[in-house]
């Protein structure tokens, strides 16, 4: 089973102490163990951390990048997204 967060919170888990939190498209994304290792480094993911990242995210990564991730950072989907 998926958990739920809400936006508000995603937006409290924004660095280190709480854990960085990003969202693409409707799912949230742990962060935290992984900006290290990411390979366009770790200043541009703490940048977006408890944000929505899904317009950054696909201007640099495809389709392919994100399932191979998924199973290790995903920990759920956003409840409630204001559709652009
Ligand atoms: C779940 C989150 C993310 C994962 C798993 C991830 C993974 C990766 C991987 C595997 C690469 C290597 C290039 C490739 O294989 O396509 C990469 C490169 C990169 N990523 Fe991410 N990334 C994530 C989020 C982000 C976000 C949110 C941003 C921007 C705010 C970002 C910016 C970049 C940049 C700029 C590069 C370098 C692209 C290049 O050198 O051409 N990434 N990322």
């Amino acid at each position: 089973m998926s958990k739920s967060f809400s936006v508000a919170d995603v937006a409290s888990h924004k660095d280190a102490e709480s854990g960085l939190y990003i969202i693409i498209d409707d799912g949230v994304y742990d962060v935290t163990g992984f900006i290290d290792e990411h390979p366009g480094g770790s200043k541009i993911l703490k940048r977006v951390a408890g944000k929505d990242a899904s317009k950054q995210f696909w201007k640099y990564h495809n389709e392919g990048v994100l399932k191979k991730y998924t199973d290790r950072l995903k920990i759920g989907s956003v409840e409630e997204k204001a559709k652009l």
